[in-house]
């Protein structure tokens, strides 16, 4: 018997993160938690070490996450060779994490302690790049990143130019914590598969971008603002989502192959979108995305997953919809990197088999008697 979609087939054993009873936990520690105490950075720490660091741990993090932000040149001038009106951000930070792998000496170098060098680097880029190319397709230069702000305001730093405020820090800080790691979802399914065949981890991020670029993944934040946008106001809603569902349409940002009560990170990021939205003189976004899910829950029992209010969150962080799922990206990494080194310390190739539905054996037409 095959299952669609791979639909509850335990693929590996897995000691990062875990989904029991609709709770989400890292390490054992609950996502809950984790929200309203952590840094991003000790997240990091615990994904990669499976312990919470002590201060001078965090610190030790901090100082070589900061000393690595920086891109080589060669990256940020393939950035400004693209179709720059063109081209999908998602792409961009795909290539050039592909790319990074050319300007790092030890990419196929593989021991631990070059893995754990490779992924402070990685995930120490993934901002740079996504920072850098959102300003350059803008005729902005990148911005230097800062060696005294944290990961999540040197981001933000490194995107618009400007200090973020207090405000703007806590909330990143506390998406970035929300998109770490998932189990295992698609893209770290993906990054999985690809270094099992012992390949590097430039490559394994590499894949993993390329699966949560997909609006079924992903990509679905930044196609739950495009929704938001085309409904524009709450006495819109109803007949659109009511539209969508009746062309047997999905929408974006609802449902989930795993959770069937609920996703939990959604909630922090509602109350987030509430604040935010206020914030800025905008609480139409959060007062839509509200009426949707009344009126898509009520037609279908398909709660809000993690990219449907993180969607009026990043806009009201000011961030171009389409930087939305890099963002996402630069979360994730960290995660992706953590079951890369699970998956190294005890490798075996993933190669399931697949159910053949052709035809049966046939004998060979030669070409002229083909019609
Ligand atoms: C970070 C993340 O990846 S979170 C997920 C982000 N993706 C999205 O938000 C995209 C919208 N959601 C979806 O497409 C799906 O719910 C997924 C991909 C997340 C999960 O997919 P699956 O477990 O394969 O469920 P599947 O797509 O088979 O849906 C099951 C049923 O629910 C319906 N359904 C599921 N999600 C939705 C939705 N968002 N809108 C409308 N109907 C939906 C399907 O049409 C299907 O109905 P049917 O049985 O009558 O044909
Ligand atoms: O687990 C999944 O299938 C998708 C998801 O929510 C994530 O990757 O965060």
């Amino acid at each position: 018997m095959t299952a669609s979609g791979l639909e509850g087939v335990v693929a590996t054993t897995s000691s990062i993160s875990s989904i029991i009873d609709d709770t989400l936990t890292y390490v054992g520690y609950n996502i809950d938690d984790l929200t309203v105490h952590a840094s991003f950075e000790e997240v990091i720490y615990l994904l990669w070490h499976l312990e919470l660091p002590t201060k001078e741990q965090l610190q030790e993090l901090k100082q070589q996450l900061a000393d690595h932000m920086e891109l080589p040149p060669e990256i940020i001038e393939s950035m400004k060779k693209y179709p720059l009106d063109k081209v999908h951000p998602m792409t961009v930070l795909r290539t050039a994490v592909s790319s990074l792998g050319a300007f790092d000496d030890e990419a196929d170098v593989m021991n631990e302690e070059a893995n754990y060098r490779k992924a402070i680097r990685l995930q120490a880029k993934m901002p740079a790049i996504v920072a850098a190319f959102a300003r350059i397709r803008k005729g902005l230069e990148p911005v230097a990143p800062r060696k005294d702000l944290g990961f999540a305001a040197n981001f933000m730093y490194m995107i618009k130019g400007e200090e973020p405020a207090d405000i703007e820090v806590e909330a990143m800080n506390k998406a970035l914590i929300l998109h770490a790691d998932h189990e295992l979802n698609a893209s770290t399914f993906t990054a999985r598969v690809c270094v099992a065949t012992l390949s590097d981890i430039y490559s394994g991020i590499t894949a993993a971008i390329g699966a949560l670029k997909g609006p079924l993944h992903g990509g679905a934040n930044e196609q739950v603002m495009k929704m938001l946008t085309e409904i524009g106001s709450v006495d819109k809603v109803e007949s659109y989502v009511k539209d969508k569902l009746e062309k047997k349409e999905k929408i974006m940002g609802f449902g989930h192959r795993v959770y069937r009560k609920g996703d939990p990170r959604a909630k922090h990021l509602k109350e987030m979108s509430k604040k935010l939205t206020e914030l800025t003189g905008e609480p139409e976004w959060y007062n839509i995305s509200v009426k949707v899910e009344e009126t898509f829950t009520s037609e279908k029992p398909l709660p809000p997953n993690v990219d449907f209010y993180s969607a009026s969150v990043y806009h009201s962080l000011g961030f171009d919809h389409d930087i939305f799922t890099p963002i996402f990206a630069v979360s994730r990494t960290s995660g992706w990197l953590a079951h890369i080194f699970e998956q190294y310390a005890n490798n075996r190739l993933i190669r399931p088999r697949a159910e053949y539905t052709g035809p049966s054996m046939r004998s060979y037409i030669p070409m002229d008697e083909r019609k």
